[in-house]
């Protein structure tokens, strides 16, 4: 057996066995989702983490170009109880480290009472618990990474569904999943999905019909430009975000935005409605969340801990949501909010409870 050592923030430095070898750092966070781990891996918002599945055994039904979210592997570096030879061969090929053969358990329930941590991995014949150590002592917290949207944009503009007859969307990408354009082009939205560091001008330009800002990585503060643009549009376009697009969103809109414990990562996290009274299950990947909704009004909570699920504005012509209404991974409950931002060329949404 090839070992591998994770070393961890509290001190620790767990044994493990290498199924991809190499040396990376990363925020070391969990998702408990049982199925979609090409999705998870594959969703840029997990740029600069390294992810853990709780679940034990990660690669039973193989490894498909076409559930993937982009176009390369995003966390950088994997742990799990057990890992498949196509997933270890992916991950191998991809360049990201990957270990398993641990107590993920344990970690999980560290990460859980102390918090997400940083982390330093050594994985493959040579490496040794020092190793994995200097790896740890080199890596960043997540807000130190300032220009983390530049490692997950287009830096081009790119159109989807150029003939559609719906209306045109700017989809600010600050590391956009490719569900999100995907939903609203199957709605025959034109989708012009623009750099994370977008103008107004560049927005101008395309003269959309309403202004997405995307998921992403890392901290919403480092995501001035796209602050910027909601800046520059409220009250003029339709405004609309997913995860990191409604903590952007309620940023610039008089709000802030806070890092969590351990964040939400997982395929069954109930989140309230307060208008239909209804509780659906969402799919999640965040860390950070909004403590003050600023200008907007709070539509949906999370029921295992209250923090803001939906926050939606009719003066201002807003709705965003904190999960991912695209699902992939996870259930479709939510796809209707696609509908709900296409519906609001129209007429704004009604929040009132
Ligand atoms: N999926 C996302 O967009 C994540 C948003 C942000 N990076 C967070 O961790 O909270």
């Amino acid at each position: 057996m090839t070992k591998a050592y994770v070393a961890l923030e509290n001190g620790q430095v767990v044994e493990a066995r290498s199924r991809a070898p190499g040396r990376t750092r990363g925020e070391l966070v969990f998702t408990t989702a049982y199925t979609g781990y090409e999705e998870s891996l594959t969703d840029p918002s997990y740029e600069e983490q390294i992810l853990t599945f709780s679940y034990p055994l990660i690669g039973n039904y193989g490894v498909r170009e076409e559930r993937f979210e982009s176009d390369r592997v995003h966390p950088r570096g994997v742990v799990a109880r057990e890992l498949t030879e196509d997933v270890a061969e992916w991950l191998g090929r991809e360049g990201v480290p990957a270990v398993d053969e641990l107590d993920t358990r344990d970690l999980v329930t560290g990460i859980r009472e102390q918090g997400a941590m940083r982390c330093g991995i050594a994985a493959g014949p040579d490496a040794t618990p020092e190793d994995a150590e200097a790896e740890l002592a080199a890596c960043k917290g997540m807000s130190e990474h300032t220009d983390i949207g530049s490692q997950v944009s287009v830096t081009e503009p790119v159109t989807y569904n150029a003939e559609g007859d719906g209306p045109t969307v700017a989809l600010v990408d600050c590391g956009a999943k490719g569900s999100i354009a995907s939903s609203l082009v199957e709605r025959d939205a034109v989708v012009k999905q623009l750099p994370y560091d977008a103008t107004a001008s560049d927005i101008e330009a395309i003269d959309p019909d309403i202004l997405f800002i995307s998921n992403g990585p890392g901290d919403p503060e480092n995501f001035e430009q796209a602050a910027a643009l909601v800046d520059a549009f409220v009250g003029e376009l339709p405004l609309a975000g997913i995860c990191l697009g409604q903590q952007v969103i309620a940023n610039a809109l008089g709000g802030e935005t806070e890092k969590m414990e351990f964040g939400h990562r997982g395929v069954n996290q109930p989140v309230l409605d307060f208008r239909s009274e209804q509780v659906v299950m969402t799919t999640q990947n965040h860390g950070y969340t909004v403590s003050d909704p600023g200008k907007l009004d709070v539509t949906q909570i999370n029921v295992n801990d209250d923090t803001p699920e939906g926050l939606e504005s009719e003066e201002l012509n807003v709705i965003t949501r904190q999960y991912h209404p695209e699902a992939n991974p996870g259930p479709h409950d939510t796809l209707g909010f696609f509908d709900d931002v296409l519906g609001m060329v129209d007429s704004p949404p009604t929040v009132e409870r």
